[in-house]
């Protein structure tokens, strides 16, 4: 399969910054015809026309990848860390640029993008370029004869990536997928592609061989069916729903490429009666931040009965301070939601919520002053046990409070999802916090706190929110193939 037809340059300027909508595959910019339409959530406005990747695009990203694997995987580790710490000095050089093409792709506030998450994306970088040289081999012996545990690269990866926190969640998965010597096939979503090029530029600009790291575009379920599904694949990352998850998990058992899943929650926020108030109030009004539209994000308030009134006052005054308006703006604290199609859903869920019985406190509604893309921050109260918006993922601005009257009770609500991705406790008793934790699922626990993020800690979902963790060295048990040497102390008969 020849690599699809190179379209002339097709190039947005986004922020006065250009950026190159064709996709990057085999170190070129090539586009084999379709194209589709990016919108920006700020104000609705065509950002750019990006290329529609398919079938053609996926077998020509696999065999670039493929071509480049041998090289890429016989550098050293010094010489990938150097690569990648370049790359890092890249994204650092251009850290304003990104974050203002981000916020104008997927609409997250610009300060948080400048101070947060931007440079979380050079860490990902430094940090895995830096854990890589520090990978101890462990050696050990049976009988005499040494065994020897490496981490081979793998080949090719697939890294499928969601909209919500675009250049981060990816770095996240590009960084290690190429410091454990892999290439890598990387497909954004189709609501934010953007930063994911201008990556590919700053990649290319930093030494990385052509081929190494190959950038596609289009809708998941034609060029991200066409890659989940291709022989040529060895390890598949998703970060994205539940129900693409599983698509994916179909598609990678035929070939049994092993994947690695980070998908949805419905994470509690627990607030004991013995919390300091003021803490758990900040806590809470915190899972507005991207406008709800994070993974993590702890929405259903499981608050004590004794203080949930005074609770809930306090709750809802502090949030009917959030500024709502354009993320660009310094002063704004909620931004607008990434798609009309998604405060559609999101709204749905406040209206059946509503004739079900439930009281919206705070919200309920997209905010018409701004435009129907501005989802008012939202707290729903009254629901009923085993009510839709307790049990699905909203992914908006949407909170839910249920209260409890003993830590069994609490414990027990905040288990009784299918997810397990998250959870927060606000407590002011250390004992209660230790019993507490180590009685939820989750694969992250907040105590008096929330988001704070170490690369060195196992980071993924129990239960539907996902298989298998990365982040540390658990990063690398899944980019590579472990392999053990046993090597006998005889039969030896040249020495060297
Ligand atoms: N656990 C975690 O670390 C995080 C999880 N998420 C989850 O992501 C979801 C929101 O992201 P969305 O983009 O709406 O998710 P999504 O599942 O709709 O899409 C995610 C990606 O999968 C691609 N895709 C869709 N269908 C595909 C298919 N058949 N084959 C291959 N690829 C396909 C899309 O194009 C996109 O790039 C939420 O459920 C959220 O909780 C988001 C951020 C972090
Ligand atoms: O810190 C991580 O690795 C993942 C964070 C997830 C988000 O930021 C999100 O879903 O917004």
């Amino acid at each position: 399969m020849s690599v699809p037809i190179r379209a002339a340059a097709h190039t947005a300027t986004v922020a006065s910054v250009p950026v190159d909508t064709r996709h990057w595959i085999g170190g070129a910019r090539v586009a084999s015809g379709g194209w589709f339409a990016d919108h920006s959530p700020v104000d609705g406005s065509l950002l750019a026309e990006v290329a529609r990747g398919g079938a053609l695009e996926a077998e020509a990203a696999v065999a670039a990848a493929g071509a480049a694997f041998p090289g890429w995987a016989a550098t050293s580790r010094d010489e990938r860390a150097a690569v990648l710490h370049r790359v890092a000095d890249g994204v650092e050089r251009r850290l304003a640029e990104l974050a203002n093409v981000e916020t104008w792709d997927n609409g997250a506030l610009l300060r948080s993008h400048l101070r947060g998450v931007m440079p979380r994306v050079v860490h990902n970088f430094r940090f895995f370029a830096d854990r890589l040289t520090e990978l101890a081999h462990a050696d050990f012996d049976t009988r005499e004869h040494t065994n020897h545990v490496s981490w081979d690269p793998a080949g090719p990866c697939v890294l499928i990536t969601p909209w919500n926190a675009p250049l981060m969640l990816a770095t996240w998965k590009v960084a290690p997928a190429l410091a454990a010597g892999n290439t890598v096939i990387l497909k954004p979503a189709e609501w934010s592609p953007l930063t994911a090029s201008l990556l590919a530029d700053i990649a290319a600009e930093a030494g990385l061989p052509p081929g190494v790291l190959n950038v596609v575009q289009g809708y998941g379920e034609e060029i991200g069916a066409a890659l989940v599904a291709h022989p040529g694949v060895r390890r598949i990352s998703f970060t994205g729903s539940v129900p693409t998850a599983r698509r994916i998990a179909a598609a990678a058992s035929t070939n049994l490429v092993p994947t690695s899943f980070e998908l949805g929650g419905k994470s509690p926020l627990l607030v004991f009666a013995d919390a300091d108030l003021d803490l758990a109030v900040d806590l809470a009004v915190e899972q507005y931040d991207n406008a709800g539209q994070v993974c993590l994000a702890g929405t259903r308030l499981l608050v004590e009965s004794s203080v949930a009134a005074e609770f809930t006052d306090r709750f809802v005054a502090r949030a009917s301070t959030l500024r709502q308006g354009d993320p660009r703006d310094a002063a704004t604290d909620v931004g607008p939601s990434i798609h009309p199609d998604h405060v559609a859903r999101v709204d749905g869920f406040v209206r059946r919520a509503i004739a079900d019985g439930a009281e919206a406190v705070l919200g309920g509604g997209p905010n018409t002053d701004l435009g129907g893309l501005y989802y008012r921050p939202t707290l729903l109260t009254g629901l009923r046990p085993g009510a839709e918006a307790l049990t699905e993922e909203i992914f908006g601005p949407v909170l839910t409070l249920q209260t409890f009257d003993s830590e069994d009770e609490a414990v027990d609500l905040a288990n009784s999802t299918r997810f397990g991705l998250a959870a927060v406790v606000a407590t002011g008793d250390r004992r209660r916090a230790d019993r507490v934790t180590g009685r939820l699922v989750a694969g992250t626990v907040w105590v008096n706190c929330f988001f704070v993020r170490d690369l060195r800690a196992p980071f993924g979902g129990s239960r539907q929110s996902g298989i298998g963790r990365e982040g540390g060295d658990w990063s690398f048990d899944f980019y590579c193939d472990l392999k053990n040497t046993v090597t006998a102390p005889k039969g030896w008969r040249t020495h060297g």
